[in-house]
């Protein structure tokens, strides 16, 4: 298969529609809201840009989707009352934003009260999440606080991570035998052995060992590509070496070119050169992230996919009895977000200190709060009479 061919994705623009929420009665509801839907299938779609989630870069005003995606940071100052920081102004849009998104702590009896007599998978992602964004990729490491809480809730409820970094790298960081990984957006996942799964995605899958010497399933629907990226991987590593701060980094199934450490008043140049090198590559698109453009292929997979992947393969997909939980922080955590949400399956939880739009259903500050919520569950859950009446 020539996949440099000239074939150009399809494209569909969905509209926003209405779309029922948890299957729960609508008090245990935290607002009500409308989704982005998309069609399944072939066809790979972009929401509207109003949304605020994926942006195709090659769309238009690719400029003005790097500062939106990377507001400038704001002043801020402590509010003694509330132990937040943040500046007047806005507080209160915070607040406001809160009732559409309440806090997961706050509501915490309302989420496990749901959550009674169920199995809670957990899906976490990494950066922004599990640790706070730092200037440097390479050093955006977890607290050892954060990866006792992580391996504390993985004894109690099956925990996977969902990247965008490579599988390895993530690994690294994180540094637990005790979770499921899956790198590149979802595009490379370690899972385990389950038939059906295998027969569901037969040219996808290959059976292998993990580091520990256990049989696993290895699924990288992107494997074609490999030879494209790593082609592209080079390009960009080229043509932004003399970009002052730009970061290209190799995530296997998708390149990260950073412009977090580029003056502003280049990063119309990191775009402009990213977008040249993908011109000739129509089958790889770009997409946004926090201070990153992100180069990936075409295909029908994303983390909502690896989401109900990872689900399907813990026998736990389609069981009234199981809650999703999945945090994250980016808009490509949103596509999970719309997984849960769109089938009634669970509830997406966003972290952010500043009002956005999101098809997540509660929200956390930051990875201090994440960590809190994490250990609210462990405690919840070894409390036999709380989980289980
Ligand atoms: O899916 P994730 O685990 O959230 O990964 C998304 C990207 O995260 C990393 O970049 C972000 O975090 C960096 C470290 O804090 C920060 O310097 C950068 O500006 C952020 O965009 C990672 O480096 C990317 O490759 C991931 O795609």
């Amino acid at each position: 298969m020539d996949l440099k061919s000239n074939h150009t994705p399809v494209l569909a623009d969905t509209a926003p529609v209405t779309k029922s929420r948890l299957g729960v009665h609508s008090t245990l509801l935290p607002y009500s809201h409308t989704a982005a839907t998309f069609p399944h299938g072939m066809l790979l779609t972009i929401p509207r840009k109003k949304t605020g989630i994926l942006e195709d870069v090659r769309s238009s005003g690719w400029l003005d989707a790097m500062k939106s995606s990377s507001p400038p940071a704001k002043k801020l100052t402590k509010d003694v009352n509330h132990g937040i920081a943040s500046s007047d102004a806005d507080t209160a849009s915070y607040f406001t934003w809160l009732l559409k998104y309440p806090s997961a702590l706050t509501s915490f009896d309302q989420i496990t009260n749901y959550a009674k007599g169920k199995r809670i998978a957990l899906f976490l992602d990494y950066d922004g999440t599990l640790s706070p964004i730092v200037d440097n990729p390479d050093c955006a490491f977890m607290s050892d606080y954060m990866r006792a809480a992580v391996k504390k809730v993985a004894e109690y409820f099956p925990t996977a991570i969902i990247s965008g970094r490579s599988r390895d790298k993530v690994f690294e960081f994180v540094g637990l035998t005790e979770l499921y990984y899956a790198g590149s957006h979802g595009m490379d996942i370690i899972g385990p052995v389950r038939q059906s799964v295998s027969d569901n995605h037969p040219n996808c899958i290959i059976r292998s060992t993990d580091k520990q010497g256990k049989e696993v399933n290895l699924f990288q629907p992107a494997a074609e590509f490999l030879p494209m990226i790593n082609e592209v991987l080079q390009s960009l590593l080229e043509c932004t070496k003399d970009i002052k701060g730009a970061k290209v980094e190799n995530n296997k199934f998708c390149v990260s070119v950073h412009y977090r450490n580029v003056d502003e008043k280049s990063w119309n140049l990191v775009g402009q050169r990213v977008h040249d090198v993908l011109k000739a590559y129509p089958r790889l698109r770009l997409t946004h992230g926090r201070k990153v453009l992100e180069v990936r292929p075409v295909i029908n997979w994303d983390k909502g996919k690896a989401v109900t992947f990872l689900l399907e393969s813990l026998g736990l997909n389609n069981c009234d009895d199981v809650l999703p939980i999945y945090i994250g922080d980016d808009r490509t955590d949103e596509d999970a977000f719309k997984v849960l949400r769109e089938g009634n399956r669970g509830y997406g939880i966003l972290v952010s200190s500043a009002p956005k739009e999101s098809n997540a259903m509660y929200s956390l500050r930051d990875p201090s709060e994440v960590m809190e919520f994490l250990k609210s569950l462990v405690l919840w859950k070894s409390s036999p009479l709380k989980s289980l009446i």
